[in-house]
């Protein structure tokens, strides 16, 4: 091994996901350049002093661990054989079932990462198989890690659930300033005020929770507290199905997922590529 992480490949590495994580790897030094291997299909990409190539197996055979960063869709075109590497997955919907039914892995790493891996805010949840042993964990969470934090789960089905979730990453946080932009601006406010403004609700709250032992529910009391502005603004979202809304948002996405795990699950593969 190049060194406790050992070398790493990355298939789809010019990839919002896939480049995110390579750039991480390398400015913080847990992967060397000349450890790291990335894939896309020219062969080519913008990260400088790794190799990059477009024959997967090449990559497979250059690399200890080896992250599948292409699109679901995408992934139905690809061969490769893994071997006996641990294949580590940051796709929604593709089930540890079909990754080993088309690429022959057994100690297989389901995750699920989001947008926030660009700038190193992401929470990535993560499923092992049994034959992934306590060393090649330790590498796994150090490796997702590197964008942010990461947390095993106790179960695959919980992928499905957490797909609409950390998966979604930036996109709820995105309706609700949309919201308030599209409701300041439709008031009367100027619209790049109404896009300030809102923008920085949102960062700024983020901000506040990213805060040791930050509480949403206990923010919420202090600000009800009032018995003012907010206090009828969160009432008055509360009461109108806010919440619900949200958890029903959830669960739809946690259905896409499971609609797409069980059409993966149909395209088979013998893993011998
Ligand atoms: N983006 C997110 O917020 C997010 C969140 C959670 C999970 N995910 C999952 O992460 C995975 C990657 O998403 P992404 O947003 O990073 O996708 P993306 O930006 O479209 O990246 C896909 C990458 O795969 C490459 N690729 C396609 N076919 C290939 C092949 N046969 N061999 C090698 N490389 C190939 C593409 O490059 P070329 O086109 O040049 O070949 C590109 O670099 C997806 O499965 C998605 O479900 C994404
Ligand atoms: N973003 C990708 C999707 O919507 C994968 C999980 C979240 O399919």
């Amino acid at each position: 091994m190049a060194t406790g992480i050992g070398r790493i490949g990355i298939i789809g590495g010019s990839g919002w996901l896939g480049a995110a994580f390579a750039q991480a790897f390398l400015e913080k030094g847990l992967v060397a350049p000349e450890a790291l291997t990335l894939s896309n299909r020219t062969g080519s990409g913008p990260i400088a002093g790794v190799t990059w190539t477009s024959d997967n197996q090449a990559l497979v055979e250059r690399s200890d661990i080896v992250i599948l960063s292409v699109r679901p869709e995408q992934f139905l075109d690809l061969s490769m054989a893994a071997g006996d590497r641990v294949l580590l997955s940051f796709m929604a919907g593709v089930t540890i079932e079909t990754l080993r039914a088309r690429t022959g892995a057994r100690r297989i790493v389901r995750t699920m990462p989001n947008a926030a891996a660009t700038i190193g805010a992401c929470f990535t949840p993560w499923f092992a198989t049994p034959e992934v042993g306590p060393d090649d964990k330790a590498r796994v969470q150090a490796l997702l890690e590197a964008c942010g934090s990461a947390g095993e789960l106790g179960s695959e089905d919980e992928i499905d659930y957490v797909s609409g979730f950390t998966g979604a990453g930036p996109a709820l946080p995105a309706l609700l300033a949309r919201a308030m932009i599209q409701h300041a601006t439709a008031r009367g406010l100027p619209p790049a005020l109404a896009r300030q403004a809102a923008l920085s609700v949102v960062t700024g709250a983020a901000q506040l929770l990213a805060e040791k032992d930050a509480d949403p529910s206990a923010i919420m009391d202090a600000l009800i507290g009032y018995r003012g502005i907010t206090a009828a603004l969160l009432e008055t979202a509360m009461a109108g199905g806010f919440e619900s809304l949200i958890g029903t948002a959830l669960a739809a996405g946690e259905a896409r997922a499971r609609e797409m795990s069980a059409r993966s699950a149909g395209s088979g593969g013998n893993g011998d590529a």
